[in-house]
């Protein structure tokens, strides 16, 4: 496939395999513009990055899918309902499919793992009885490797172990969407490469779809199905890894270099 500037194009795939379609998305603080039409769809099961520079409006764009801001205009639709006219209640239906890892891991340090992981099964499914709630907080640190933490606090854990965590709690909720800001962000190479793996393999296996925000190139290179560049609040280009590395665009090099 050509990578090329994608300034106005909407990338529209297969309509019943579109878990997320942005179309012509506009916001703005003031004079600050931060999207200015753009367009991008996600389909189901794919992991797409978005690279963007340092306040190109990557968050921005994350907050707008799950309403903490709303566009000024452009219609978001995520698993075939539109979000952006949507009440707080509907806002908190349509989240209840979106899961979240940002770069704070947000575990409480007051509460055990066990507890720390109960704390959405809880707020999300009221009906559970506690052997489910048990199995399926065993089930999720199994998935990523820390079944022996059940009982322990998080400041016995190591920066690796919280944010596989923060995944864990993340997946026990099943979301058919997870969106990612940094995941990799204060780790270790080596540690992060272990995160990037971890995440790849959980999205295959439970196929989940994502957006990933990262700046981390080993992290885009493991996980990204497709790389958006954003810049000038426009998807500007979109492509595999390699078809934008290769590219001989220099607004697009300058986040291989
Ligand atoms: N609530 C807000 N009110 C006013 N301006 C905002 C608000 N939220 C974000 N901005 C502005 O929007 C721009 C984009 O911010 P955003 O956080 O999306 O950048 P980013 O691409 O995620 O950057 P970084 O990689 O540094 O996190 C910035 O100029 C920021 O100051």
């Amino acid at each position: 496939m050509e990578t090329k500037p994608n300034t106005n194009e909407i990338i529209e795939p297969a309509k019943d395999k579109s878990v997320i379609v942005m179309k012509n998305l506009y916001k703005a603080f003031g004079e600050n513009k931060i999207l200015e039409d753009f367009s991008l769809s996600v389909q189901k099961e794919e992991s797409v990055v978005v690279l963007g520079k340092s306040g190109a409006g990557k968050s921005v764009l994350i907050k707008c899918i799950i309403g903490l801001l709303k566009p000024d205009s452009g219609s978001i639709e995520v698993l075939g309902k539109e979000v952006t006219g949507l009440d707080e209640d509907g806002l908190a239906e349509a989240r209840k499919k979106i899961g979240f890892l940002f770069q704070a891991n947000a575990i409480y340090d007051s509460m055990t793992i066990r507890e720390n992981l109960e704390f959405p099964l809880r707020r999300h499914w009221t009906d559970l009885d506690e052997p489910k709630v048990l199995k399926m907080v065993e089930e999720a640190l199994e998935s990523v490797g820390l079944e022996h933490t059940l009982d322990m606090m998080p400041a016995e854990l190591s920066g690796g172990m919280l944010k596989r965590v923060a995944l864990a709690r993340t997946l026990i909720l099943k979301p058919e969407i997870i969106l990612y800001d940094e995941p990799t962000t204060g780790l270790d190479p080596i540690t992060s490469k272990e995160i990037d793996q971890l995440i790849l393999t959980l999205q295959k296996k439970l196929k989940t779809s994502s957006i990933i925000i990262s700046h981390d190139m080993s992290c885009v290179k493991t996980i990204a199905d497709r790389v958006v560049i954003l810049l000038d609040g426009k998807c500007y280009a979109e492509g595999t890894y390699e078809e934008l590395e290769s590219s001989e665009d220099p607004k697009i090099n300058q986040f291989f270099q």
